[in-house]
């Protein structure tokens, strides 16, 4: 076991990029940070942000179940913790952040005992543990990753995300649980509509691989899960048809939602008049939403080590890179 603390800041992601259900994640440049320590004495979970209220600070935060799965598969006793966590990702959105805490706490866990599991260890168990491996990817490997999992299994290829792009996400004011908006999808999908998906998502992977940003409006269209979800989020029908007509390159459901997402150039001159329109339509559907213009994240995980009971909070240890 390594004594001291360690920082790790991980990024939320973004999830299907329209037609690559539970297969497609992107990093994205909004983070979360998480600090542990082995500590005598008991467990303490301290979160700040406004948005992680509800969240247990107990030993069944998820922060600490995962460490302690990570402290197992590795051989090493199960140290009490202090778990400090601060994030920029609002809960339930549809922006990844239990692939977050699950990538946090795995990374960190990991460092603390040694970095005994490997990247694809941490992978396989990220993936068992979200029940889908395209968030968990994103936060573990940054950039555009593209995933499949048999449900014992995960393979990947991270692409590098092209330097042009920019993603603006408009983030309506209420939650959505991922669980509800599985649950709002059909048991069977008809042939075509799976043929659709299949040629989208690849001709989508294919773009990005190969730059070319201008298949982007065709590709990133889908038939699997965003129709069945348009009745919880008002006003995403009208975004996703129309947002190509204010300057998207295109448009998709964030994950499993609320949060709309919309690819842009970052060289158009249209970034004013695509905010303007997301936020109108979801306001003219009764729902308040808030925008913020991000780009992909191209370095998954960044780790610190620091020393023990490093004077300062944590709060002072982050400040300058929070919001930054
Ligand atoms: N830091 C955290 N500690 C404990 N639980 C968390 C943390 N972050 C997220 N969660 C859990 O994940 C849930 C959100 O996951 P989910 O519904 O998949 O939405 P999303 O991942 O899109 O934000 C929260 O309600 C909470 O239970
Ligand atoms: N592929 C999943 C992605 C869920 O992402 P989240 O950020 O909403 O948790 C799905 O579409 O259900």
């Amino acid at each position: 076991m390594r004594n001291g603390q360690v920082l790790v800041k991980v990024p939320a992601s973004t999830a299907n990029l329209g037609p690559g259900f539970d297969t497609l994640g992107m990093a994205l440049s909004l983070y979360s940070w998480i600090e542990m320590e082995p500590v005598e004495g008991n467990t303490v979970v301290e979160l700040y942000g406004d948005d992680l209220g509800g969240i247990p600070t107990d030993k069944t935060n998820l922060i600490y179940k995962v460490a302690q799965m990570v402290f197992a598969e590795a051989g090493v006793d199960m140290p009490e913790l202090r778990i400090a966590m601060y994030s920029d990702i609002p809960l339930t959105r549809g922006l990844g952040s239990s692939a977050t805490a699950i990538v946090g706490a795995l990374v960190a866990a990991n460092a603390l005992s040694g970095g005994k599991l490997g990247e694809d260890e941490l992978f396989q168990i990220a993936s068992r543990l979200e029940g889908h491996p395209d968030n968990v990817g994103a936060s573990l490997f940054g950039g555009i990753v593209v995933s499949s999992w048999d449900g014992e299994r995960a393979e990947k290829v991270r692409l590098e995300p092209h330097a042009d792009l920019e993603v603006l996400v408009a983030i309506p004011a209420f939650q959505l649980q991922t669980e509800k908006a599985r649950h709002a999808l059909p048991a069977k999908l008809d042939l075509k509509d799976a043929v659709y998906n299949v040629a989208n998502s690849s001709l989508l992977v294919a773009a990005f691989a190969s730059g070319r940003l201008d298949l982007i409006p065709f590709a990133m269209r889908d038939k699997l899960h965003q129709p069945y979800r348009a009745p919880l989020v008002p006003g995403m029908s009208v975004i996703l048809e129309r947002a190509t007509e204010h300057g998207a390159l295109g448009a998709a459901l964030s994950g499993a939602g609320p949060t709309l997402l919309a690819l842009v150039d970052r060289k158009s001159a249209r970034k004013a008049e695509l905010e303007a329109f997301l936020l109108d339509t979801l306001r003219a559907h009764g729902i308040e939403a808030e925008t913020k213009w991000l780009t992909p994240d191209k370095r998954g995980p960044e780790l610190t080590a620091g020393a023990a009971g490093n004077q300062g909070s944590f709060m002072e240890r982050i400040k300058g890179e929070v919001n930054a």
